[in-house]
């Protein structure tokens, strides 16, 4: 079955809460007054870039030298760089300062730049005004402060997604069965003479349950064997608990799910990371958003109007240090490695990210609908090197039940009081930078004030601050020697032979910014690797 509401870019919230969501749920969460956060993932075949809000951005150069610092040879910003470039076709906008050197122009992934709303121009306006450095395309560059736009997975009104790498050009030997869920690794036993005290088994194949091989709605449990290998790739969500399925995971946990424990590697499911976000809502004077010019009809007759974009305006990243450096949570941080700040970054690395929309929107809870014609937008801050890590675990012995996500937001007081203070912060910019100062209402709705003072803002980030949609780091990647590694930084499950994973769960840090395009990139990373290790390649 064909998803429309994949390829039209503004449909992104019709999947949630339906049969293509995974539809999982945080435990409520302590730090952030007990809320309970929807967790939406696409199940379908381009998993959530079918479903994304279409922002490419890589992170920073810092965050993958920091990778290989942290002893992953192979990953450094030079070495991904190419692999970055390799799955996009950057198409050029007349006006935009391209940094054209840094895109691909061969892969499958097309990517350009929309044009923007009057209120997105006011936005940028505003952040220059407030001496933020403007730097059009710094988002491919790696670059860790400035405001710039963000290519975008879209073109000509459609988006494009992970499907399109098996969709269009398929290779020969490429098999695709949907409507199969996978429920375990199946391991054998290694002889005697390959077994070693650190690897005792291979995997051999999976488990899954298929629609495709069984009559009408019925499910049929088939086993897919590997010739030489089985690469996991269910996102950072799935990946880790198809682990443990499989009996590779904390060994206590696993005893106490009633799992037969193969392989005791106590970080599966640890590890947890977001980016923790804010959305602040104004009214404005004027129409300057595109609140009023939604016509669903204009896009599925010529895939044209704004539903066809995703109307986000600039992007920024932005250091807050001399904003933090009088807060006593930044005072009482320690940080051991003399290099970084309290929040642990790097000096290339951001501590909030901005970006703005050019409508009212935001996910199914932000429902307080512009209704009257008034023209509204929101600015949202996202945490960046967030400290606080939570953790996935499952319930029980059967894999159709959904795991237990805890991501232990705000958990750490330097997320909480960075967080208020890159909210309070961008408040000061929508409200006193010269682009927007004249053309702004209030907040909105027009009942709600904005927050007051250090405590205030604090409060109203517990109860305001949700998921940025970005799991990852739970089968983190590290060498041997790194208590907390899942995988090595060759991808290889360790304790087990033959069984790698690809995807965002191996992060051995979040990357800042948004992680669709470092998806893609592990993507090629392992492709390469997996070519290397057969020999296939030099
Ligand atoms: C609402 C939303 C908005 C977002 N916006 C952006 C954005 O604008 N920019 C950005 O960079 N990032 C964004 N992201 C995040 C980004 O899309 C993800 O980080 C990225 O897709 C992760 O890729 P992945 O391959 O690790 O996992 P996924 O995309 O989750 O893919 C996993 C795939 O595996 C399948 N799967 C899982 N379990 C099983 C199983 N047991 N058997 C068979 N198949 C299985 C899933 O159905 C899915 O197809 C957003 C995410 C969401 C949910």
């Amino acid at each position: 079955m064909d998803l429309v509401n994949s390829h039209m870019p503004m449909a992104w919230q019709k999947f949630h809460f339906t049969e293509h969501d995974w539809n999982y749920d945080t435990e409520p969460q302590k730090h952030a007054n007990n809320r309970v956060i929807h967790l939406p993932r696409g199940r379908f075949l381009s998993g959530c870039s079918g479903l994304n809000g279409t922002i490419i951005t890589r992170g920073c150069k810092a965050d993958y030298d920091e990778w290989e610092a942290l002893r992953n040879p192979g990953w450094s910003w030079n070495d991904v760089l190419p692999l970055f470039k390799k799955s996009e076709r950057f198409i050029p906008t007349e006006g935009f300062g391209a940094a054209t050197e840094y895109h691909g122009t061969d892969g499958q992934l097309v990517t350009t730049v929309h044009p923007q709303a009057p209120i997105s121009d006011a936005m940028l306006d505003s952040y220059i005004n407030k001496g933020i450095s403007y730097r059009p395309d710094m988002f491919v560059q790696g670059e860790g402060e400035g405001v710039g736009h963000v290519t975008r997975t879209v073109h000509e009104g459609v988006r494009t997604s992970g499907a399109d790498f098996v969709n269009k050009n398929p290779p020969a030997n490429l098999h695709v069965l949907l409507e199969t869920t996978v429920l375990r690794v199946v391991l054998e036993s290694l002889p005697d003479s390959e077994s070693t005290d650190s690897s005792k088994y291979r995997a051999i194949a999976v488990e899954a349950e298929s629609k495709i091989k069984a009559d009408g709605d019925a499910v049929k449990l088939i086993t897919l064997r590997g010739k030489k290998e089985i690469i996991i790739s269910a996102g950072a969500y799935n990946s880790p608990c198809i682990l443990m399925h499989s009996g590779i995971g904390p060994k206590d946990h696993l005893e106490e799910c009633g799992i037969d424990v193969k392989v005791d590697l106590k970080s599966v499911g640890q590890n947890l990371s977001d980016h923790p976000s804010v959305f602040q809502f104004y009214l404005l004077k004027s129409k300057m958003t595109y609140d009023h010019v939604i016509y669903p009809l204009e896009w599925l007759e010529s895939k044209s109007g704004i539903l066809g974009r995703f109307p986000f305006g600039p992007f920024v990243f932005l250091r807050l240090d001399k904003l933090m450096e009088d807060k006593p949570e930044w005072k009482a941080a320690k940080e051991k490695n003399p290099e970084k700040d309290p929040m642990g970054q790097l000096p290339g690395q951001p501590h909030v990210e901005y970006f703005s929309t050019e409508l009212y929107g935001g996910g199914p809870q932000h429902s307080d609908l512009p209704t009257k014609g008034e023209s509204c937008f929101a600015v949202i801050t996202m945490l960046c090197g967030t400290r606080s890590r939570g953790s996935i675990r499952l319930n029980g012995s059967d894999p159709h039940g959904k795991p237990k996500i805890d991501h232990n937001y705000l958990a750490n007081e330097l997320d909480v009081a960075v967080l208020a203070e890159g909210c309070r912060y961008v408040n000061e910019i929508v409200t006193e930078g010269a682009g927007t100062r004249e053309h702004i209402t209030g907040p909105w709705p027009t009942t709600r004030a904005h927050p007051n003072g250090d405590e205030q803002w604090k409060e109203y980030v517990r109860q305001q601050a949700g998921t940025c949609y970005h799991p990852a780091s739970t089968c983190k990647m590290g060498p041997d020697e790194d208590e907390e590694a899942v995988v090595d930084p060759r991808l290889r499950v360790r304790g087990i032979k033959s069984l790698r994973v690809a995807d965002i769960s191996i992060m051995p840090k979040l990357n800042n910014g948004h992680p669709q395009a470092p998806a893609y990139m592990i993507g090629e990373k392992a492709a390469q690797l997996i070519l290397e290790d057969n020999r296939i390649i030099g």
